[in-house]
């Protein structure tokens, strides 16, 4: 059977804002958006694979934050997993070093304004499986929409008074 490779990609957030890139490379994945990372190296485990990925790509230095939940195959032997991380007080903002050749923080009601590689679309979704305040606002695109945006949670309906 042949050997499970896992690509970690970071959920990098600043405060509300996510972290999206767009990839410059290969041909078929560039001008789409991703979240940053790479692939796990033999003898690495996934968190310090991603704090190497997010330092070699885009130079800085991160803290790695909990799992999202799910996991999403990319072309075999690949399946990509994403992990909630955050800049260290200490980092240099984030620049395209390695890969990419764009760079944007999205808001919450920005989030589906680029154009996801198709399993980021997935992994994106998943963020509101995420525990954290604010976050409950991300959902998953509606399907075969080419530039949704996330609807705007229902207003809280008060209990009637007795
Ligand atoms: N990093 C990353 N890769 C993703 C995402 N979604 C997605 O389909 N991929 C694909 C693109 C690539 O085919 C593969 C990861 O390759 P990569 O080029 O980022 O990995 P790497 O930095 O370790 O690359 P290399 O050493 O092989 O050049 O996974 C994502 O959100 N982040």
């Amino acid at each position: 059977m042949t050997e499970r490779i896992v690509v970690v990609a970071a959920a990098l957030y600043d405060g509300d804002r996510l972290l999206a890139a767009r990839r410059s490379a290969p041909p078929a994945l560039a001008g789409r958006w991703e979240l940053p990372g790479g692939k796990v190296e033999s003898g690495e485990a996934p968190e310090q694979a991603l704090v190497r990925e997010l330092r070699e790509e885009l130079g800085v230095e991160a803290e790695v934050q909990d799992r999202v939940p799910g996991e999403w195959p990319l072309k075999p032997p690949y399946v990509l997993q994403a992990w909630r991380a955050r800049l260290r007080p200490t980092s240099p903002a984030p620049k395209p070093l390695q890969d990419h050749d764009e760079l944007r923080w999205l808001t919450p009601d920005e989030l589906w304004d680029v154009d996801w590689l198709d399993q980021d679309v997935e992994a994106v979704g998943a963020l509101k499986l995420l525990r954290g305040a604010g976050l409950c606002r991300y959902a998953a695109p509606p399907r075969g929409a080419t530039s949704p945006n996330a609807p705007a949670p229902a207003p809280q309906q008060n209990p009637p008074s007795s």
